[in-house]
């Protein structure tokens, strides 16, 4: 081969192999950190000032946003199929209805479209939302990737069969999350979720039992008896069912590892907290979290990334709504 020839091939084959690369990967459809750097520069601020200007104003949340993730990624991954209003949508399923932050979501929803119009997903909204609101009451703050689109499918009897209840063994557990590619790490670390927010009355009331005179008494020895007591004194019969009793009886407001401490102390609010405790396959975990609040804080930025990822629509799957409460046709 002549001399000045050899000039060329490798930076043009180089140029090739990246623009196959481009190629590639979005049609294979993964998410990328920074996709909408050029699309959308200002996406993730717009999440994150929506976030805490509504958290500032109540304090309710940042919890509401953390569970939000949680119920929309384990029903048809994470595709804001939580978000869509409807007859028989997820959100008519009884395990949906204390769910809330909608709000949140469309207001920073209603601030992109202006921006930037058809271009950031309810889906990725949602995501970066509850990683924000993790950031926001002193979790560690994490970066994700994005490009999730949205949805076409809520359907209330996906729900069921997906989301956990607080009267599962730990094998129900563990069966759960390992149908969404999550470990039993994973379920330890995930429900450290727990170390912010509320719940209602009925959420633990199976803990208890109701005696000849109507009275409340503890059945399950997991729980402590003094904060059992409390419990019952904060969710008596007659409470009304919209009385909230928070997750984490120390620090509700804060995300920190305080949940694993509360479990050591038998104090952990549902069964399917307690039973982390009980079970033999998790307890050594959950005493290392109660000790190490890094240790926690790293763990949950891997078993977040997770996740948020579940069954993520890409490329041309689904499509970018307008209003996250519908889908576009
Ligand atoms: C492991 C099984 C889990 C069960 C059985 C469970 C169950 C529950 C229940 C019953 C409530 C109270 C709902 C109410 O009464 O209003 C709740 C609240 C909450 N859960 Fe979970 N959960 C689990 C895992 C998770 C995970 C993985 C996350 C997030 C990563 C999470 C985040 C939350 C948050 C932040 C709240 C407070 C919501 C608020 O303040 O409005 N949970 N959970
Ligand atoms: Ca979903
Ligand atoms: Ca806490």
């Amino acid at each position: 081969m002549e001399k000045g020839a050899t000039a060329f091939p490798f930076p043009i084959a180089v140029s090739c192999l990246f623009i196959v690369f481009i190629l590639a990967t979005s049609v294979s459809g993964s998410l990328f950190f920074n996709f909408y750097a050029a699309s959308c520069p200002t996406a993730e601020l717009i999440v994150r000032n929506s976030v805490s200007s509504s958290s500032s104003s109540d304090p309710s949340i940042p919890g509401k946003l953390l569970r939000l993730v949680f119920h929309d990624c384990f029903v048809e991954g994470c595709d804001a199929s939580l978000m869509l209003l409807g007859n028989n949508t997820e959100q008519s399923d009884p395990a949906n209805r204390s769910i809330g932050g909608f709000s949140v979501i469309e207001s920073a929803k209603r601030v992109l479209e202006f921006l930037c119009p058809g271009t950031v997903s309810c889906a990725d909204i949602i995501a970066l939302a509850a990683r924000d609101a993790v950031a926001l009451t002193g979790g560690p703050m994490i970066q994700i990737p994005t490009g999730r689109r949205d949805g076409m499918v809520s359907v209330a009897s996906n729900v069921r069969r997906n989301i956990l209840d607080t009267s599962f063994t730990m094998d129900e557990m563990i069966n759960r999350f390992s149908n969404k590619g999550l470990s039993l790490f994973d379920l330890v670390i995930l429900s450290g979720a727990h170390t912010i927010g509320t719940a209602h009355c009925s959420s633990f009331r199976d803990r208890f039992q109701q005696d000849s005179k109507g009275k409340l008494t503890l059945i399950d020895k997991s729980l402590d008896s003094s904060y059992a007591n409390e419990l019952m004194k904060e969710c008596p019969l007659s409470a009304s069912p919209s009385v909230l009793v928070n997750n984490d009886p120390e620090t509700s407001m804060v995300f920190d590892n305080q949940y694993y401490r509360n479990l050591i102390t038998n104090k952990g609010l549902f069964q399917s907290d307690s039973a982390l405790l009980s079970d033999n396959r998790t307890r050594r975990l959950v005493e290392d979290l109660a000790k190490d609040q890094q240790f926690f804080f790293q763990s949950w930025g891997q078993s977040f990334l997770k996740l948020t990822t579940i069954g993520v629509k890409t490329g041309n799957e689904g499509e970018i709504r307008s209003f996250c409460a519908s889908t576009n046709a």
